[in-house]
């Protein structure tokens, strides 16, 4: 009886004991030590019960080997651990994304989270090196530990951890800093410092969203590029390179560049906008091909001026410019380059078809390749055939649809009483989404939808004016070509 008491006395002292200093532990002892100390104690009681043996545990540290190389499956493995950690684990580290737009949380030193994956229960945890060997010459700095059951050794080792990486690399993917590239000049400084390449952060606002064009056709462009970015399988099976060529054409100002803007941020590729004119040569044009990631945009703007392909580039109201003098001109920019010291381009036409489409492009993967031109009739057909550009796009002048696409990006509005009036314009003249686009953004505070949309009224009125005498003037010029030609007898062809 008297044991029993002394007993009970001394449970309930240390009960009491516990219960007070519990508090204080949580609070003054720190948690690195106190993670030590519960480890220790969860060791030694495994041992005690028999529970240890069946545990395996996998060790990944931060570094690897005996330099300074980092480990590419432990960041891999802390991508997949992010986002099971924000949910799960009850001590979380924040450090700011690269672009320090947001803050990327991740499983804090010394925490651990258990996963279940196929109904196998596994534990992860993350831990710091004791302090001799913290620094960064130590493989033992960093490390993530796995620990799991011996009986799913098979599972966990080569299902599980597959599974891991995997999730890790595509997180990492989608998280990343997206790139603006740019090629370097072979004469630039900076090229042999930088690389054939130099980049910028990839920020072009512009998605299919804001995009001013024909519902059905911005329908169709979407489900093609979901259809490409699932095609890795199709594209093995018929024995192709993964790769789609895009060709934009249209008038100046209907949204080509801003497609591919589009398209990039649609896809969250990096983008690598090729200026072919500063390309040495064709051997250097494959180099750079060779040098681009996969899951990016390579873009050839304005594949008609690019080089001495197809001729210059004009526009539509200079169509009409004596020729004279545009050779002229291109003669003048010519010396210009030559005296500036700049190389001209010895980029050819076979060059280029083989840089896109030879052997080089089954190098990497998932690339879409845009060429755009304001006049696609110029383009040599062996560039434009199926098979290297896939799908063309017309970008073309602003009709209804695509103003009501405009007038709610810029003024917020989606109905106004001069819609009506405005689509009926729409259809009469032919204006690019960059013109309305111009006559919808506010100039002033004192800019209302209403001031907006009465000056586009203006402007297309003003447009079918001149449409309507450019159609006077040319119909009066007809005439006089075919009463002149009525007039003078018609040249007899001499034989040789
Ligand atoms: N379809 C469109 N939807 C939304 N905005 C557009 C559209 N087209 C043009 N814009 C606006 O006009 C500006 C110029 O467009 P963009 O540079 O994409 O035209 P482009 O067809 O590439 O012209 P260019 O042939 O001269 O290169 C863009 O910044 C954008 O604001
Ligand atoms: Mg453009």
């Amino acid at each position: 009886m008297l044991e029993f008491g002394a007993l009970w006395s001394f449970t309930s002292t240390t009960m009491a004991s516990l219960m007070f200093l519990w508090p204080m532990y949580k609070q003054f002892v720190p948690y690195q030590l106190r993670d030590y100390l519960e480890n220790t104690l969860q060791k030694y009681l495994d041992k005690f019960f028999g529970n240890d043996s069946n545990f395996v545990c996998i060790r990944f540290p931060e570094y690897t080997g005996e330099g300074l190389s980092k480990s590419r499956a432990y960041d891999e493995i802390r991508n997949y651990l992010s986002s099971i950690s924000t949910a799960r684990a009850k001590r979380l580290k924040a450090k700011e994304s690269k672009n320090s737009k947001s803050l990327v949380l991740s499983l804090d030193d010394n925490e651990a989270v258990t996963v279940v994956f196929q109904g196998v229960k596994v534990e992860w945890s993350s831990t710091v090196g004791t302090k001799e060997n913290n620094n960064s010459f130590s493989n033992e700095g960093r490390y993530l530990t796995l620990s799991f059951d011996n009986q799913h050794r098979e599972m966990i080792t080569k299902t599980y951890l597959d599974h891991v990486l995997r999730e890790g690399k595509e997180i990492a993917l989608k998280n990343r800093e997206r790139k603006l590239y740019t090629n370097n000049s072979g004469s630039d400084f900076s090229s042999w410092r930088e690389g054939r390449w130099s980049n910028v952060p990839f920020i072009h606002p512009a998605t299919f969203e804001t995009l001013g064009m024909d519902l059905d056709k911005k329908e169709e462009i979407k489900k093609d590029l979901i259809k490409f970015t699932k095609g890795k399988d199709y594209y093995r099976k018929v024995a192709k390179p993964w790769k789609r060529g895009y060709l934009l054409f249209g008038p100046p100002g209907t949204g080509k560049s801003t497609m591919i803007s589009a398209i990039a941020n649609f896809l969250e590729y990096d983008v690598y906008d090729l200026e072919l004119t500063t390309v040495k040569d064709n051997a250097e044009l494959k180099k750079l091909m060779l040098d681009t990631k996969g899951k990016s945009i390579v873009v050839i703007e304005d594949i008609d001026c690019s080089l001495e392909l197809t001729g210059q580039r004009k526009k539509k109201e200079e169509e009409d410019e004596d020729e004279e003098d545009e050779q002229k001109k291109k003669e003048a920019e010519k010396l210009v380059k030559r005296e500036r010291g700049e190389k001209e381009s010895k980029v050819t036409l076979s060059g280029l078809l083989n840089a896109i489409d030879g052997l080089w492009s089954a190098c990497s993967d998932e690339k879409i390749i845009v060429f755009t031109t304001n006049f696609v009739d110029n383009l040599d057909p062996a560039l434009i055939r199926r098979g290297r550009m896939d799908y063309r796009i017309e970008m073309s002048y602003c009709r209804f649809e695509a103003f009501k696409v405009l007038a709610k990006n810029y003024l917020e509005n989606e109905s106004h009483f001069l819609y009506g009036e405005i689509g009926r314009l729409l259809e009469e003249v032919d204006v690019s989404p960059a013109d309305v686009a111009e006559n919808l953004m506010p100039k002033s505070d004192e800019d209302d939808a209403d001031i907006c949309l009465r000056r586009l009224v203006k402007s297309l009125e003003e447009e079918k004016k001149k449409k309507v005498e450019r159609e006077a003037r040319m119909k009066k010029k007809k005439n006089g070509e075919t009463k002149q030609s009525e007039k003078t007898p018609r040249k007899t062809v001499k034989k040789i």
